[in-house]
């Protein structure tokens, strides 16, 4: 056997021994003598008996232990033209004092504070102060609009919201604090403050319930870090469902130190004192992890980066970051380097760094294209790491454990299964579906420590959307196959949620916002393969009997309508007026053969259809954005 196989063994043969060990790179206040409780079944919960602080691993036993002056964070920002080195000890103390301010603001143990930020180090250092406090933090993507965060802000009932008064994309400032008003005017729940970083772009006008950042800091004394229980919340981090609602997936404190901790040894092969640059957002889970806690929670330096893969100014940013703080491990999504291949397609820009201390490139967040992958690692010559994972996971689900050993590689797929995953493929009847033939792609309960325990105030939420389709296991909603050699492939999605440039997004949300248009009679919105982005979304609908306004002007409304209300991030920048929808006898409307057929592909007509020819007049309007009907 290979390494890869002996601790996969140990992990499967026995979980329990294998994960109270993994808990001994953590720092405990008492440490956990038992791994897992399966006592509340289907709902499990990792090191029971365990009290931990989060933010005391990631900043404090660092300094205790002598690390104090070594970077822990480094902020670069070509959009403002920044770079700033933190310390551990600089690090902590900023959070410590942050930290004090909540307290003064009435934030203890268990409330819930909404972050609302741009890439600036304030975000993660408001983040690891709730940690300390015991405090729960929910980051909201600063794409989403005012729509969209009330939504959040109503489910997490949050007794403070912390945001700035701008975010920079690109070359554009956006006024953050209109958006957040205009959040709070939506919402029911009415945070009782808004801690508001002045950022010299654009300042922000406060109101009776805005305080500064700096006047709070100003006068808050240091908080000390507050021990709380193993399965005490860290987190709530919105994803998109199937519906409007987004599922507040809820992560624990001690089991995600423990499987991020174990994570970046075994998967990132990243250790105390090497730099990570991850190049992706704090509002996204990835940014969570392998921004914020991982590389802290090992005594690493993480890059926190404001700008873009390209544009900011150029395509040779990473590079240049790459080079500039000796990166060990990179990992972004998919589509910055796609978006990076369509500026400069032969790498010239990588010439004018010195990146001999790059070893790993990872990506995730999306499927990973077989002609990106070939392009990165000829381009990098180095091992180009895919790996699969979600928000609801925490940590990678199937990866290549660079710390472990390297499997040898099959384009497409992200290898094999980590420690801790059981993964499966199976057919509808929840049958194993053969080697390499597709199906769902489930987990085998319990799942590892680091995974949801549960979806904030709503465990029957979680019950129905992960663990009622297949009793006994987690539903990734992702489709795919497993070959004959163990190696997952994951194709797809089950539901209706889409991928678009590594955001994960819900049709069924974008529907919402179109069906309540009042020219609208129905409405379809599909993911449609994208070059660039991976996927985007393209809406189609039908208008009520006797309206008599120009299809072109509706359609711009309809684009608008859904940047309001969900965001830019949506990216939905084509909406078609059709005369009708293919659907079944029984009325549902056939959002797979549309999409099939957009997609380019030969697709079958389910012999259910209604009226095949809806089906032909619709052809040239899916297979081009442009064409008129
Ligand atoms: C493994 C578990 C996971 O999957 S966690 C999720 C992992 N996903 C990621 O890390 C996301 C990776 N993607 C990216 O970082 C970006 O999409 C990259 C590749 C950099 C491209 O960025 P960009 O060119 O802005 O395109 P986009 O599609 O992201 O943006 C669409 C529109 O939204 C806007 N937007 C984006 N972010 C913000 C923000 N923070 N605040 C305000 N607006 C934002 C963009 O400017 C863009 O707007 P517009 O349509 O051009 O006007």
């Amino acid at each position: 056997m290979g390494k890869y196989e002996d601790v996969f063994h140990a992990s499967s043969e026995d979980p329990e021994s294998f994960w109270l060990a993994a808990a001994q790179g953590i720092d405990w206040e008492v440490a956990p003598r038992r791994a897992l409780d399966a006592s509340g079944a289907p709902f499990y919960r990792w090191f029971p008996d365990g009290r931990l602080n989060v933010c005391f691993n990631a900043l404090d036993r660092h300094v205790e232990a002598g690390r104090g002056d070594q970077p822990a964070l480094i902020y670069d920002s070509p959009v403002t033209g920044t770079r700033r080195t933190y310390s551990y000890t600089r690090l902590r103390d900023e959070v410590a004092t942050f930290a004090g301010g909540l307290a003064r603001l009435g934030v203890g143990q268990g409330d819930r504070v909404v972050i609302y930020m741009p890439m600036v180090p304030e975000a993660a250092i408001a983040m690891l102060a709730c940690a300390r406090i015991g405090a729960v933090h929910s980051v909201v993507f600063g794409g989403f609009a005012p729509h969209e965060l009330a939504l959040r802000i109503d489910d997490a009932a949050p007794k403070v919201v912390v945001s700035a008064s701008c975010g920079i994309e690109g070359k554009r400032v956006i006024a953050y604090k209109p958006l957040l008003d205009r959040a709070i005017e939506l919402a029911v729940h009415k945070p009782q403050k808004n801690v508001i970083l002045q950022r010299p772009q654009e300042r922000a006008e406060l109101g009776t319930d805005d305080l500064d950042w700096a006047d709070l800091v100003a006068a808050a004394p240091p908080a000390d870090c507050v021990p709380v229980p193993a399965n005490a919340p860290l987190y709530i981090l919105y994803t998109s469902g199937t519906t409007g609602k987004p599922k507040g997936v809820v992560r624990d404190s001690g089991g995600y130190a423990v499987a991020l901790h174990w994570s970046m040894g075994a998967v990132y092969d990243v250790g105390p004192g090497e730099t990570m640059f991850t190049g992706s957002d704090v509002g996204w889970v990835v940014g969570h992890s392998y921004i914020v806690y991982a590389p802290l929670l090992v005594g690493a330096t993480t890059v926190l980066y404001e700008g873009k893969p390209v544009g900011t100014p150029d395509a040779g940013q990473f590079w240049r970051v790459a080079a500039e703080y000796r990166v060990k491990s990179m990992f972004t999504a998919p589509t910055a380097f796609r978006a990076i291949r369509k500026e400069d397609p032969k790498g010239l820009l990588t010439a004018n760094y010195d990146l001999s201390a790059l070893r790993y490139l990872f990506l995730a967040g999306e499927r990973l294209d077989p002609e990106t992958y070939h392009w990165a690692s000829t381009l990098l010559d180095i091992p180009v790491i895919d790996h699969w994972w979600q928000t609801e996971t925490g940590w990678p689900i199937v990866a290549n454990p660079m710390g472990i050993e390297a499997a040898p590689v099959k384009p497409g797929s992200p290898t094999r299964p980590l420690p801790g995953w059981d993964v499966r493929v199976v057919d509808p009847s929840g049958d194993p579906a053969p080697p390499g033939v597709d199906g769902a792609i489930v987990v085998k309960l319990p799942l590892p420590p680091g995974a949801l325990p549960t979806l904030w105030n709503d465990d029957d939420r979680y019950v129905a959307s992960y663990l009622s389709a297949f009793d006994g296991y987690y539903l990734t909603g992702d489709s795919g196959h497993i070959d004959g050699d163990g190696y997952v492939f994951v194709m797809g999605r089950t539901d209706d949620v889409i991928n678009v440039a590594g955001h994960r997004l819900s049709t069924g949300s974008m529907e919402e916002v179109l069906a309540a248009h009042p020219d609208v009679a129905e409405c379809a919105v599909i993911g449609v393969a994208d070059a660039l982005k991976g996927q985007i979304p393209r809406g189609f609908v039908v208008l009520k009997a006797g309206t008599s306004r120009e299809a072109s002007e509706i359609e711009a409304e309809l684009v608008q309508l859904v940047r309001d209300r969900i965001g830019a991030v949506a990216s939905l920048k084509s909406v078609a007026v059709v005369a009708a929808l293919p659907k079944t006898r029984s009325g549902k409307i056939l959002r797979k053969t549309m999409r099939g057929i957009a997609d380019g592909h030969d697709e079958p007509i389910p012999s259910t259809v209604d009226n095949a020819s809806v089906i032909d007049a619709l052809r040239p309007v899916l297979r081009s954005p442009d064409s008129t009907p």
